[in-house]
C-alpha cells in the first residue's frame, strides 16, 4: 500500500521492481523484519501506467546488510533476476521530502495537517499528523474512507463506549473515534512497535490522553488482538482495522471473537476486487455487511455482529467508577 506521506529518517534506499499483489502482501509481511536491530521502513508506489509496474523502496538506517536486501529479494520473486538498486542518500533529502507533496486532507468533519505551518480549518475537528515512518497521515483512501464512516456513523445517532483500532498507524483513527465518542475507552494496537511510539507521540501533539480510563487511548504492540490487555478489555461494541486482505482474513474469527453482540466492526484496507472474500470471511463469523462506501479502489465496509436471539443491549459498566481502570496491563 502507498503511503505518500511517509517520511523514513533512514540514510540508504534499496529499490527493488514489484508487481501490485508483491506490494500489497509486504505490509504484512514487516514483521519479518522486526528482529533486526534497525528494521528497515518499507515503502510502495506505482511506477508506471501498467497496473503491474509498481516499486518498493526499504530505507535502512545506516548501510544495509546484505542478509537484509536478500531478504528482500526473496519477497520479491518477480525481480529475481534484476539487482537491486541501493544508495546514500543525503539527510537534506528527507527534510524536503518532508515538506512537500503533503496537503492537508479533509474528510468528514476531520482536517488533517502533516505540517505544524499549515493552518487550521475553522469548523473542523483538527489534527496534526507529523509524516513519519508510520502509515495513516489522511491522504490515503482507505484512512480518510475510515473518518468518513466515523463521521457518518456519529451523525446518524450511533454511540459507543468500548472502541479498538487494531493496525493503528500513527493512532489517527482511534484519536478520531475518542473525538467523536469522548467517554468511551480506546484500545489502539499495531504489530510494528515503531507505528506504537509515533501513535504515542501524536497522542500527545492532539491533545489525546494515553491510558486506560474513559476518555484516554491505551496502546501496544500486537499482531492482531494477540495481546492479554486488548483481549481483557473486549468485548468491544466498535472495532476498528484498516491492515490489507489478506490479514484481515487471517485475524476474521479472532477480530470478530472480541466484538460483543449486535456491535460494529469497520473494515478497510481491501481493494474492490477482495471485497467478496473479506466479506466471506467475517460472514462466517457472524457479521452481516451493514453499509459499504467506496473511494477510488478501497472500499470501507461497516459490518454489525448478529445479536443472539433474546440479546439485549448491555448496560455499560463504568469502569472508572468501579477502580478498575488502570488495571488492563502495561501501556
Ligand atoms: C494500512 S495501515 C493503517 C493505519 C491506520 N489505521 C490508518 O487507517 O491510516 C495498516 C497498519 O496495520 C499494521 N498491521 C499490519 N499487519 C498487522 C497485524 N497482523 N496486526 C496488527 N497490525 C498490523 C501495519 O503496521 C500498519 O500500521
Amino acid at each position: 500500500m502507498n503511503d505518500v506521506a511517509a517520511r523514513p529518517a533512514q540514510s540508504w534506499k534499496v529499490t527493488l521492481p514489484c508487481t501490485r499483489a508483491e506490494a500489497e502482501a509486504l505490509d504484512g509481511d514487516i514483521a519479518l523484519f522486526v528482529a533486526m536491530d534497525q528494521p528497515p521502513v518499507l515503502m510502495t508506489s506505482e511506477a508506471g501506467a501498467d497496473d503491474d509496474a509498481w516499486r518498493l523502496d526499504a530505507y535502512f538506517e545506516g548501510e544495509p546488510d546484505p542478509a537484509a536486501v536478500q531478504l528482500l529479494r526473496d519477497l520479491i520473486p518477480s525481480a529475481a533476476a534484476t539487482e537491486p538498486q541501493i544508495e546514500k542518500l543525503p539527510d537534506e533529502d528527507w527534510v524536503t521530502l518532508s515538506q512537500q507533496g503533503l496537503e492537508p486532507v479533509t474528510a468528514g468533519r476531520f482536517h488533517v495537517r502533516n505540517r505544524a505551518a499549515d493552518p487550521e480549518e475553522a469548523g473542523h475537528v483538527n489534527f496534526l499528523i507529523e509524516a513519519g515512518r508510520a502509515f495513516g497521515t489522511g491522504q490515503h483512501e482507505t484512512t480518510a474512507g475510515c473518518l468518513i464512516m466515523l463521521d457518518r456513523m456519529r451523525r446518524i445517532g450511533m454511540r459507543f463506549g468500548n472502541v479498538a483500532d487494531i493496525g493503528t498507524g500513527t493512532g489517527l483513527l482511534a484519536f478520531a473515534a475518542l473525538h467523536l465518542w469522548p467517554r468511551a475507552y480506546a484500545t489502539a494496537s499495531d504489530i510494528d512497535p515503531v507505528a506504537v511510539a509515533i501513535s504515542r507521540e501524536n497522542a500527545m501533539t492532539n491533545g489525546m490522553p494515553v491510558g486506560h480510563g474513559i476518555g484516554q487511548v491505551a496502546l501496544y504492540t500486537a499482531a492482531g488482538v494477540d495481546h492479554p490487555a486488548i483481549e481483557q478489555r473486549a468485548p468491544y461494541d466498535l472495532l476498528i482495522a484498516n491492515i490489507l486482505a489478506g490479514p484481515l482474513i487471517e485475524l476474521a474469527p479472532s477480530l470478530c471473537a472480541l466484538i460483543e453482540d449486535g456491535g460494529t466492526l469497520l473494515l478497510a484496507g481491501l481493494l474492490r476486487e477482495q471485497a467478496d472474500e473479506v466479506l466471506a470471511a467475517y460472514r462466517a463469523q457472524g457479521m452481516r455487511l451493514a453499509e459499504r462506501a467506496d473511494r477510488g479502489d478501497w472500499p470501507t465496509l461497516r459490518l454489525r455482529k448478529r445479536p443472539r436471539i433474546g440479546w439485549k443491549r448491555p448496560q455499560r459498566i463504568d469502569r472508572s467508577a468501579r477502580g478498575e481502570a488502570p488495571g488492563f496491563g502495561t501501556l
